[in-house]
């Protein structure tokens, strides 16, 4: 069984939607959890993350843009939560049959389309 940080250096480069939502399909085969992956169980164990990684900010005031003031060990913690958030949202979208990467794609389309670019001020 590879390590926790061989795994990540394994994957640090080009980490795809699709890498990550076969291995947690299998991780969940193996388990037996496929049974308790539904749709709303998932969806109910992405906001509890969502919840968790709120916590990591609650009460801090502003966070400056590449947390400076942060010990190592609060980055590593936002990381894993951030994490959670990603792996239940992308379990989530395959139980429904859905693309992700592919439906955020044609998302960012759609956006692009809504907010066209406006000629910026100039003063
Ligand atoms: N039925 C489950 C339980 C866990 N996981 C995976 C997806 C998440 O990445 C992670 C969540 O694990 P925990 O429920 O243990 O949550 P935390 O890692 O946040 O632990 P804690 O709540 O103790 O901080 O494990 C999963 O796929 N299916």
């Amino acid at each position: 069984m590879e390590s926790t940080c061989e795994y990540a250096r394994k994957y640090s480069k080009d980490v795809s939607l699709h890498e990550l939502r076969d291995r947690l399909a299998e991780f969940a085969e193996v388990r037996g959890w496929d049974q308790f992956h539904s749709p709303r169980n998932l969806l109910l164990a992405l906001v509890g993350e969502v919840g968790e990684l709120s916590e990591i900010f609650q009460w801090k005031g502003e966070v400056a843009k590449g947390l400076p003031n942060w010990s190592s060990g609060d980055k590593e913690h936002l990381e894993e939560e951030l994490s959670d958030v990603l792996l239940y949202l992308i379990r989530l979208a395959d139980v429904c049959g859905l693309d992700l990467g592919q439906a955020a794609l044609t998302k960012i389309v759609k956006n692009a389309r809504k907010y066209p670019v406006a000629a910026r001020q100039t003063t």
